[in-house]
């Protein structure tokens, strides 16, 4: 082909600190390359802060998916996060504390991004697999689950964190969960803010498939944390990929101790993925993927925009408290308070600095 391609993307895709794109090249069933072909490896690279994204990441991670769409050689595209400890806990909690805590015109700058950033995964014109290398929480939940595939390691955990610091899953996990887990679960991760494990994310639907990621004694072992032999309890009742307790509890976690994560069986399930997608129709492919997105992306677009001004407000108040809570408080102690607030606000207190302040948990002097 002589004539030159015309070039598609909005802005150059430049690297962004904290955003990995990557070009890997795809292959066949049999593993065998397919020359000229390549799936995009997107990585959150923020390990420290447990890959949360920052405002420069989400406009990475936006650029990133567009080029990857746009990219005529791609077939798949690979989202993850750098290291074995997280996927994505969502916003970054230290810009959360110090910018936008009672900044709501900055927050809602900044909401603008991040549904862009859900939009440009939904609308991605090549199916996109979340490769979930660690937790999955708040925002890292969402973007998550705006992947068409999830594939886990074991020793992930899924969930939410809004009303425990402060804001609402309303970036995608009220359209997504209701439907993905159905209304009685989504309500439960949704309020409850306490994380499913993979096992049994993968039981209520939102992995298609998980891999061991504990090595001990060079073999791989399920996550020695959570059920993984009974499926039901004595009374009927599933027991399958909820927490182990007492004796056995303490057995998992001295075995977990002596194990290493490996994330070797997770990267051929992802491959293996890949390469089913490669031998399809590509353009069938495609239509496919956008028929079957239509219930997430009309849930997702029909509350975006209220969700945005909804969250820039609460920045004000509850956000404000609950951000600078996590950020400012004590290990171990990074939650407010809340019946403290609760009877503030059963004897009408107003939202003022000092009540705020007593709220935040300090360290001990
Ligand atoms: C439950 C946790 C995810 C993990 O807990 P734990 O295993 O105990 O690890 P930690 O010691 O807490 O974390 C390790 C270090 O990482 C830092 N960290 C973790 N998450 C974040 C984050 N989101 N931003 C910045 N830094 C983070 C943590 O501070 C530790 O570092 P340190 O230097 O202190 O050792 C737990 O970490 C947790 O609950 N994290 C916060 C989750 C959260 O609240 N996310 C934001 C949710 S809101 C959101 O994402 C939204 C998206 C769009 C719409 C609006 C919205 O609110």
């Amino acid at each position: 082909m002589s004539k030159a391609l015309v070039d598609h993307d909005v802005t150059p895709m430049e690297a962004v600190p904290g955003v990995i794109f990557e070009k890997r090249p795809a292959r066949r069933p049999d593993g065998a390359i397919a020359e000229g072909l390549y799936n995009a490896w997107i990585w959150l690279d923020n390990p420290s802060q447990f890959n949360s994204y920052t405002t420069d990441m989400v406009k990475g991670v936006i650029r990133a998916f567009r080029a990857a769409s746009n990219a005529r050689d791609v077939v798949a595209v690979v989202f993850t996060g750098v290291g074995d400890k997280a996927f994505c806990t969502g916003g970054n909690t230290k810009e959360y504390a110090e910018y936008y805590a009672g900044n709501p015109q900055e927050y809602r700058q900044y909401m603008r991004l991040f549904n862009d950033m859900v939009s440009a995964i939904l609308g991605c014109d090549k199916p996109v697999i979340a490769r979930v290398n660690g937790m999955r929480i708040g925002g890292g939940q969402e973007i998550g689950m705006a992947c068409d595939f999830t594939i886990a390691q074991d020793l992930a955990r899924f969930g939410q964190a809004g009303p425990k610091h402060g804001s609402a899953a309303i970036g995608g996990a009220t359209d997504f969960l209701p439907l993905m887990v159905g209304a009685e679960r989504a309500m439960e991760s949704g309020t409850l803010c306490e994380p499913w494990s993979a096992h049994k994310a993968y039981r209520l639907g939102i992995c298609l498939d998980i891999v061991p990621g504990l090595k001990v004694d060079g073999k791989f072992v399920a996550n020695p944390l959570v059920e993984t032999e009974r499926y039901l309890d004595e009374y009927g009742r599933i027991v399958h990929g909820e927490a182990k307790t007492g004796e056995a509890l303490a057995k998992g976690k001295a075995l977990l101790a002596r194990g290493a994560v490996d994330l070797a069986l997770l990267d051929a399930k992802v491959e293996a993925l890949c390469a089913k997608l490669l031998v399809t129709f590509p353009e069938c492919l495609t239509k496919s993927f956008e028929e079957l997105r239509k219930p997430k992306i009309e849930a997702w677009n029909r509350n975006k925009e209220n969700s945005r001004a909804w969250l820039a407000l609460n920045m004000m108040t509850e956000a404000r408290t609950g951000f600078r809570a996590f950020n400012e408080g004590p290990k171990n102690e990074r939650e407010i308070d809340f019946v403290a607030l609760r009877q503030q606000l059963a004897k009408g207190a107003p939202w003022t600095e000092a009540m705020i302040e007593a709220l935040i948990p300090k360290a001990k002097a």
